[in-house]
Formats: structure tokens, sequence, C-alpha cells
């Protein structure tokens, strides 16, 4: 693995008294601990490679393996799905960081050949919480995490009644989480939640937010649901580093493609909920043809076939697997007969 951010000082230090008018605290040095010369990761290469990452996101194996083979080169798994899948529940702080971890081991499992960034929510509760939720999912295969600094419990960011814990509070989770990396290859999204908070200075706190988390030691910043073009132009501009732009269908933010983004200065591109909400429209429109007929012999078009299926799951390597081991036995058997 080649070397990134190769920085000229072994350790980062800045006064925090921009913040410390907001918080009102007095001005106070603070040294982040984190290693200015980190491991380049893979999700760091599909930037450097691809300018800007089209991230769908996943919510189970079967996604996955789906994202996966349609080509695309990374995937998220989404809170809000997750908590869709296996609570049947939407995203008001229901899922716990071992029930994201496990749902990561699963869908690594099934997408092997990409990156997969899992969706922290708040990392489970204070800075140490932070360290065992990031390490379950380095544990897990996951290539990176977004740690996001609401309140707990959180929601879904396009929601609305949100609340932030303090800035500093946060980038100390986020000095935190990067401790915890080491030398993984794990890719840390510092998410801000402060735009919601005020109409007047929600952006520009949301943007200060966002450098201070980088300086925490954030490889790239979120800023949740900006509001509109020249929003995603503002934060394009003023936050530092790598930045990734979330296209949630519904949401606040006006969509775009991957390039309309990139030009604005994202990097990474993530669609959360497509494959949720296209799943979720295809079994309510299938079930409710079911439900009024009681056949689905004249709608067939509606769903993947028999054969699809099949190929997507690789039926055909559990049939080789099948032959490989019966002829082995039925060798062994000969052997010893
Ligand atoms: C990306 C998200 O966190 C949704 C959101 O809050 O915007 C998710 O869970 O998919
Ligand atoms: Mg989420």
């Amino acid at each position: 693995m080649s070397m990134l951010m190769a920085a000229k000082s072994t350790s980062l230090c800045y006064s925090n008294s921009s913040i410390s008018s907001r918080t009102k605290q007095s001005p106070r040095a603070v040294r982040w601990a984190y290693p200015t010369v980190r491991m380049q990761s893979r999700v760091h290469r599909l930037i450097e490679e691809q300018g800007a990452v089209l991230i769908p996101g996943v919510y189970d194996a079967l996604s996955a393996a789906i994202v996966q083979q349609t080509g695309f080169s990374a995937a998220l798994i989404s809170g809000y799905a997750l908590s869709a899948s296996i609570l049947g529940k939407p995203d008001f702080g229901l899922i716990t960081p071992p029930e994201m971890a496990t749902a990561a081991r699963s869908v690594c499992a099934a997408a092997p050949g990409i990156p997969i960034i899992a969706d922290a929510d708040t990392g489970g509760g204070n800075a140490l919480n932070v360290q065992r939720t990031v390490k379950d999912l380095i544990a897990a295969g996951a290539a990176g995490c977004f740690l996001e600094d609401q309140a707990w419990p959180k929601r879904c960011g396009h929601m609305r009644g949100k609340e932030v814990i303090p800035a500093e509070e946060h980038a100390a989770k986020i000095a935190s989480a990067r401790d915890a990396i080491g030398d993984s290859d794990f890719f840390l999204i510092a998410r801000t939640d402060a735009r919601a908070l005020s109409a007047k200075t929600g952006l520009s706190d949301a943007i200060d937010r966002a450098n201070l988390y980088m300086e925490a030691g954030a490889d790239a910043s979120f800023v949740e649901a900006p509001r509109d073009d020249d929003e995603l132009k503002e934060i394009g501009k003023r936050t530092k580093g790598y930045r990734l732009c979330n296209m949630l269908e519904g949401g606040r933010t006006p969509l775009h493609t991957p390039d309309e983004l990139k030009e604005m200065g994202f990097h990474l591109i993530a669609h959360p909920l497509t494959s949720l909400y296209a799943s979720t429209r295809a079994l309510v429109d299938v079930l409710k043809i079911l439900k009024e007929k009681g056949t689905t012999k004249d709608h067939l078009e509606k769903m993947i076939t028999f054969e699809e299926f099949n190929r997507l799951v690789n039926l055909g390597d559990w049939y080789e697997l099948e032959t490989k081991y019966s002829n082995l036995r039925n060798a062994l058997g000969t052997t010893k007969s």
C-alpha cells in the first residue's frame, strides 16, 4: 500500500478560538494526536482514479451482491435502509452499532470485490464507544464509515427535529475513531447535521464543523442536507479535503449527476436509498397485483426470472462444488473397496 498525505509535521496544531466564540469557552490550543502520515485506503484510490465515485446504498447481502454485479465500484450500508430492512422501522435511532456490524459482515462477504462503507450513525456513544464501533466495522470487513454529530437518538438527516452535540465533542470522537483505525484500510467520513439548526447560520456552522472534523482526523467531510445548488457550491468551495454529497431521493438536496457534483467540488456521491426505494416500489406493486388477482401469471415481467435470479446468486458455482465433492467422495469410496 502506498502512503498518503505525507505531512510535514508529525501532528497538527490549531487554535480553536473560532469555535470557542460559538461555544463561549476560553480559547486554548488543541493538539490532535492523530498520525498525519496515513495509509492510502481503497476509497482513497477510487477517488484518485475516478474523481467522483458513485456509491449506492445497500441494506443486506443480496442488495450488495446486485450493486457489485451491476458494476459499481463501492457501496454503502445505509442506516436508514438497514433500519427498514431488519426492523421495518424508520431511521430514528433504533438500530445499534452491533446490528450494523453484523450487517456489514454479511454485506462485505456478499460483495467482496468492492469497498463497503458502513453508516456508523453517532458511533454508539462517546469517544470511547466510537473505538469499539470502528474496530467492529473493520473486523467485519468494512472499508470506511460515516460518523455524524447528531445527538442520540439520531434520525435521518432529512427529517425534522434534529439536534447536534458540541463541535469539539464530535471532533474528539473523530480523533478517537482515527486512533482506532490505526493502519487499517478504512476511510473515515465525518458528517455534520448542523445545517438544519439555523436558517441563518446553519450553513456556515456546518462548514466550520466539517473543517474542524477534517483537522481532527477525518478523510472526508459530509455536510448533510444542503438546500440548493448555491449551498452545494459553497460547501465545495469552503470545506477542506475530500467531500461527500448525499443524493437522497425526496430529501432536501436537489439531485445531480456525478459530473455536476464533481464540478461543484464533491468526490463521493452517495445514493443511500435508491436500492431500498426501488425494491420497495417493486414489492408494493407486485404484491398488490397478487392480492387483487390471486396470481402473477400475467405480470411475470415485473419480476426477475428463476434463471436470472439463480445466475445472480451464482447457483452454477454451487453445482460445481457439489459435483467436486461428490466425485471426491465417490473416488474415496472406490479406493476403499
Ligand atoms: C445517509 C443516511 O444516513 C440517510 C440520511 O440521514 O441522510 C442513511 O442512513 O442512509
Ligand atoms: Mg444514516
